[in-house]
């Protein structure tokens, strides 16, 4: 993949001294150089990639990417090297360029989301419209590739080299329209600059990624690159502006002349006018440039009617008519591991599996989940280790303040000890009770359903594993629930 070799200058690359070499592959790990190849040796957060670049020469590469540290680190073994150097302020995202140059192909019309939740949500929603369409659609992210070709992907924003590969290969399978979520990490290394958008999509900004981004304001800078700096002038910005942060956004998105769609409830270009809960889902009311809509959404959670907008949005920015965008709706099936129905007891108490890993993703699935359920509402949450670490006490007090019982327990505890995590979640939650063990957990939350009453276990999602220091132990929310259901209620799984 990548077609046969190209030389430095077919890559748009400059090499100091004039050199043009022929180059074989790309690689951003020094370990996966080979004779040939280009290697970018970017400064990381753990150590310079400077510091591999001894080992890539060896390994054969003709050329290295870098940035002035980076050059300066290896300067001896590159001055006894032939290799081409290349020493740029940003190589991050020359290597997005160069990525997208030497792989060539991305499917016809691409979009991106980004926003601190609904990312998955919305991408995964948009795909659905296309397909409902005709178009051969797929959605990028924490799920991975899904939709009429599928892969696993490592990261919500794969870096540059993955991602290309991804969309090329997704562009000879066939693939016409590519929907996928950008983001802060991504946006921030620069991992979608090459990524050629017809619009991009603001769902909401709230805390999450602190223990990255150090404070709001870079948090917010990395997702406004989007707008900024990746989506072009004249691409489509779809903006929620119900969002404190959606009139900031829609500034930056005008200021680079993009056109806006104004997503929001009573206001804006599309626009959520009423919604009627029951069980199964809702109906929702909406009006489109002058127009107003009714229709069915099988889906649980009323933020879910905010992401179909959104979803929509970007439909009609990429191309499709408003109408028939509209006509697909009823045809919408809920996202895995979002406001999933996992089981149901024998006396109707229902079971939910939500991704819910932030404050006010907690809040918003809780309050979402009240108008469908007529019982008690309980609640199981966790935070994950080596995350943002003040974050957790605010999940603690999101599911305390929106449930009525809450049972506290573990989610990728990682490199950190649960009982210290969960201590900081009870933090915000005192009246919970501790149950470490997410099993025990969900089967101590699910023994507890009376007729009317629902579960939310919240934090994993579509995941499948719960990482334990190194180990990744096999661990499926879903899975875990309708075992539990079945052992309670004495039925075979
Ligand atoms: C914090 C973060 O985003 N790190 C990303 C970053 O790595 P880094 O800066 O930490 O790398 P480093 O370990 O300091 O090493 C520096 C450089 O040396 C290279 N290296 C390292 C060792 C070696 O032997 N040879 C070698 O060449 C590395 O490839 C790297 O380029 O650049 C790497 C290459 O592009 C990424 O793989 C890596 O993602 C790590 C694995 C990661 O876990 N990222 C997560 C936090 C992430 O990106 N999450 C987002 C957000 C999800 C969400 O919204 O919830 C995502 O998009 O998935
Ligand atoms: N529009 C929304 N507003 C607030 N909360 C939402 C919204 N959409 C989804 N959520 C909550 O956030 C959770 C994660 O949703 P989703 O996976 O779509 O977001 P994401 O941005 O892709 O997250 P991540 O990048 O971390 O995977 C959902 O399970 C739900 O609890
Ligand atoms: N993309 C998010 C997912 C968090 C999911 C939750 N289960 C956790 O492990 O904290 C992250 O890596 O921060």
């Amino acid at each position: 993949m990548g077609g046969p070799a190209k030389t430095l200058s077919q890559l748009a690359l400059t090499a100091r001294g004039g050199a043009n070499p022929q180059i074989t592959g790309l690689a951003v790990d020094s370990r996966e150089v080979k004779d040939g190849f280009f290697f970018a040796a970017l400064p990381g957060t753990r150590v310079h990639g400077g510091e591999f670049i001894q080992y890539a020469l060896r390994m054969g590469a003709a050329a290295i990417l870098t940035d002035a540290k980076g050059a300066e680190i290896a300067a001896e073994e590159l001055a006894a090297s032939d290799a081409a150097l290349i020493v740029t302020e940003d190589p991050r995202q020359a290597l997005a360029y160069t990525a997208a140059l030497w792989f060539g192909a991305q499917p016809e019309v691409m979009v991106a989301v980004t926003g601190t939740n609904g990312k998955t949500s919305v991408a995964t929603f948009l795909r659905q419209i296309w397909s409902e369409l005709g178009h051969a659609a797929v959605n990028l992210g924490t799920t991975g590739v899904e939709g009429a070709w599928t892969a696993p992907l490592a990261h919500t924003t794969p870096e540059p080299i993955t991602l290309h590969r991804c969309l090329a290969q997704a562009a000879e399978a066939g693939i016409t329209h590519a929907a996928m979520e950008a983001s802060s990490h991504g946006l921030e290394q620069r991992r979608l600059d090459g990524v050629r958008l017809r619009a991009a999509g603001f769902t909401n900004f709230t805390q999450d990624h602190l223990d990255y981004h150090d404070t709001f304001e870079a948090y917010f800078a990395a997702k406004e690159g989007l707008f900024r700096r990746v989506l072009p002038p004249e691409g489509t910005a779809v903006i929620n502006i119900d969002d404190p942060k959606g009139g900031e956004m829609r500034a930056v998105a005008a200021a680079r002349g993009q056109t806006i769609l104004a997503v929001g409830q009573g206001v804006g270009d599309l626009s959520l006018l009423n919604q009627r809960f029951d069980a199964t889902g809702q109906d929702v009311r909406f009006s489109y440039d002058g127009k107003v809509y009714q229709a069915r959404l099988n889906l649980i959670g009323g933020f879910q009617a905010q992401n179909v907008l959104m979803a929509c949005g970007l439909a009609i920015a990429a191309g499709d008519d408003a109408e028939r965008v509209f006509e697909t709706l009823p045809h919408l099936i809920t996202v895995r591991g979002r406001m999933q129905l996992a089981a149901t007891r024998d006396n109707g108490a229902a079971v939910f599996v939500d991704y819910a890993h932030t404050p006010d993703a907690v809040s918003t699935a809780l309050t979402a989940l009240r108008p469908h359920v007529m019982g008690r509402l309980i609640a199981i949450v966790g935070a994950g280790g080596d995350r943002d670490v003040g974050k957790r006490p605010l999940m603690g007090q999101a599911a305390a303040e929106n449930a009525d019982i809450v049972l506290v327990t573990d989610d990728n505890p990682r490199s950190e000890d649960p009982a210290l995590i969960r201590a900081a979640v009870l933090g915000g939650a005192p009246c919970a009770t501790e149950v470490g063990d997410r099993a025990e957990a969900i089967l101590r939350g699910i023994d507890s359903l009376q007729p009317g009453d629902a579960l939310l276990i919240a934090g994993k999602g579509h995941e499948t594993g719960q990482i334990v220091g190194d180990d990744v132990l096999p661990f499926d929310d879903v899975e875990q629930a309708s075992v539990a259901v079945a052992a309670l209620d004495g039925r075979g799984v």
